[in-house]
């Protein structure tokens, strides 16, 4: 898969978040996307997803040709906006997630709660987790989806210093041959990354 943004430009009214943003993402590599607090990285990540359309220039996703009402069959997302239904225990939150993704190779319920480490809280319902437990639903759920895109903002927050650890070694299992794009401000979050992309050169 190939994502190519030609000249790409956001603006919320009167104010142009970013223009001219001219890249390409390829299957293989991984990608920090950067900047301060308020720069533009999760609306650039929600242009990629396909959520908003980008105000100005165009956006491919190539190998093979989707269109962007498409798109949501290849790729996974975790983020801090992106809610779980506090409702449902870690049992049905899974099952429920994989009626709509095929799970990685080699990969089933089972061994994502095994991946999760949290095998005794498999039937506790997610409103009882905490927000580490959640986080890491949230990275786990995106990671283990056999899609050719993997989109994470923000991926460690709310993890200690075990949880970063943790994020790391699914990131070294996961990210291996898709497109991976990682929202970020802090350095342990997108250390492994092959290419940064700084929003403020595109102001
Ligand atoms: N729907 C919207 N309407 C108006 N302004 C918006 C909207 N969404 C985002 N913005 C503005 O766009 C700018 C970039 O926001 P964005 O959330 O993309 O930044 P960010 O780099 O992800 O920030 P953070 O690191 O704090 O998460 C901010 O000034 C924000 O107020």
């Amino acid at each position: 898969m190939e994502i190519k943004l030609d000249h790409i430009g956001r603006r919320f009214n009167k104010e142009w978040i970013f223009r001219n943003v001219d890249y390409r993402f390829v299957s293989g590599q991984k990608y920090a996307v950067l900047g301060p607090n308020g720069s533009g990285k999760s609306t650039l990540l929600s242009i990629l997803l396909g959520n908003l359309t980008p105000s100005e220039g165009e956006l491919k996703y190539s190998d093979p040709d989707t269109p962007v009402e498409q798109v949501y069959q290849h790729l996974s997302f975790a983020g801090p906006y992106l809610d779980l239904v506090e409702e449902f225990t870690l049992t049905e939150t899974i099952n429920f997630h994989f009626q709509f993704k095929n799970y990685a190779q080699g990969l089933d319920a089972k061994a994502l709660i095994g991946i999760l480490g949290l095998e005794k809280a498999k039937d506790k319902a997610l409103k009882h987790f905490s927000s580490g437990m959640k986080q890491r639903t949230k990275l786990a759920l995106a990671c283990c989806a056999d899609t050719p895109i993997l989109i994470l903002d923000e991926p460690t927050s709310n993890l200690d210093e075990q949880g970063v650890a943790w994020y790391h070694e699914l990131m070294s299992r996961f990210a291996g041959n898709r497109i991976t794009v990682i929202g970020s401000n802090q350095a342990h979050e997108y250390d492994f990354c092959d290419h940064r992309l700084s929003i403020t050169d595109y102001k």
